[in-house]
C-alpha cells in the first residue's frame, strides 16, 4: 500500500469527465511525476488531492487516512504540502519571516497573530526557519524582503515554507514553470537533493519532460480525464500510446 492511494476517482464539470476512474499509488520515498497534454485533468487530480475539490466518487487516501471530504488546511497539517506554480509568498516581509509563519503554525497547529507578535523570542522557531532557508540555498538572502527575489528563488522560498512544516508528501505544480534553463537545473537538483536526504515522498505536475525524466522514479501519464500509462521514465518515453497523446502538444 503506497502513502498516497487514489481509487476509481471521478469528477465531472458538468457533461465533462475531468477524472474518469484513475487509481494512483505513490510509494514512500518516491518521487512520482505526473504528466499529459493541457486539458488531461491533471491540476484536477491535484485539487482533489488537497481538498480544493471532492471526487464525485472513489477514494483518495492518505496514510491509511480517507482525504475525501476533508478540509485543505486539515489535509495540510496531516502533512500533505503543496508548492504552487504562482508563489503563495508574503512579498512585503523577509524571508526569514515568510518561513517562520509556516514554522510557527507547524509547531501549533494553526497560526495566531498574537504568537506571531512574541516571535522576537521564538529561538526555536527562528533555527528552524533559518534551517528551512538553508535548505533551499537561501540562507544568506534571509534579511532580504521577499518581494525584492527572482522568480526562481521566490519558488525556492516557496518550498522552504512548505519544507519547515515536515510534510510527509510534497505536491509541486510545475515546479520549474517559467524558468531560464540553468535555473531549472538548479531546481532539479534542488529536489534531488531533497528527496535523496529527507527520503522525501513527491508528486510532481511538470510539463518539461527534461524535469521528469531528471527527477522521477515512476510517471503516470494521463489523457483525456484517464490514465494511459504508468511506468518508469525511461519506458515512457518510446511508449506508443504517450507519443498518441502528446502528439501536437508538449514534446516528448
Ligand atoms: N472548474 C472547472 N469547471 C469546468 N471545467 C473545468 C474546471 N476545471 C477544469 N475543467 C476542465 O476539466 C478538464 C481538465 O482540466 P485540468 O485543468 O485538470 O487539466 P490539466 O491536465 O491540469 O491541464 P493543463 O496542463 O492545461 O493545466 C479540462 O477540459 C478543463 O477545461
Amino acid at each position: 500500500m503506497g502513502l498516497l492511494e487514489v481509487n476509481d476517482v471521478n469528477k465531472a464539470f458538468g457533461g465533462l469527465k475531468a477524472l474518469d476512474h484513475i487509481n494512483l499509488s505513490v510509494n514512500e520515498g518516491s518521487v512520482h511525476a505526473i504528466i499529459g497534454p493541457n486539458g488531461a485533468g491533471k491540476s484536477t487530480l491535484l485539487n482533489c488531492l488537497i481538498g480544493r475539490l471532492v471526487p464525485d466518487s472513489g477514494t483518495v487516501t492518505f496514510n491509511g487516512r480517507s482525504l475525501v471530504g476533508v478540509k485543505p488546511y486539515e489535509i495540510n497539517q496531516i502533512g500533505v504540502s503543496r508548492v504552487f506554480q504562482t508563489p503563495e509568498i508574503f512579498g512585503e516581509l523577509t524571508l526569514l519571516e515568510n518561513v517562520m509563519i509556516p514554522a510557527l503554525a507547524h509547531r501549533d497547529g494553526t497560526f495566531r497573530l498574537d504568537a506571531w507578535h512574541r516571535m522576537d523570542h521564538e529561538a526555536e522557531i527562528r533555527d528552524r526557519a533559518e534551517a528551512g532557508l538553508a535548505d533551499v540555498g537561501l540562507a544568506e538572502k534571509s534579511d532580504m524582503v521577499a518581494n525584492s527575489l527572482s522568480r526562481g528563488d521566490k519558488r525556492r522560498l516557496e518550498l522552504a515554507m512548505c519544507l519547515t512544516q515536515d510534510p510527509k508528501l510534497l505536491l509541486l505544480d510545475e515546479p520549474t514553470a517559467g524558468m531560464a534553463r540553468h535555473d531549472t537545473n538548479r531546481t532539479i537538483d534542488l529536489l534531488k537533493e531533497i528527496s535523496e536526504r529527507r527520503n522525501q515522498t513527491m508528486v510532481v505536475i511538470e510539463h518539461d519532460m527534461h524535469v521528469v525524466f531528471s527527477l522521477a522514479h515512476y510517471v503516470t501519464v494521463m489523457a483525456q480525464g484517464g490514465v494511459i500509462v504508468e511506468d518508469k521514465p525511461e519506458n515512457i518515453k518510446g511508449n506508443p500510446k504517450v507519443q498518441e497523446a502528446y502528439l501536437g502538444g508538449a514534446h516528448l
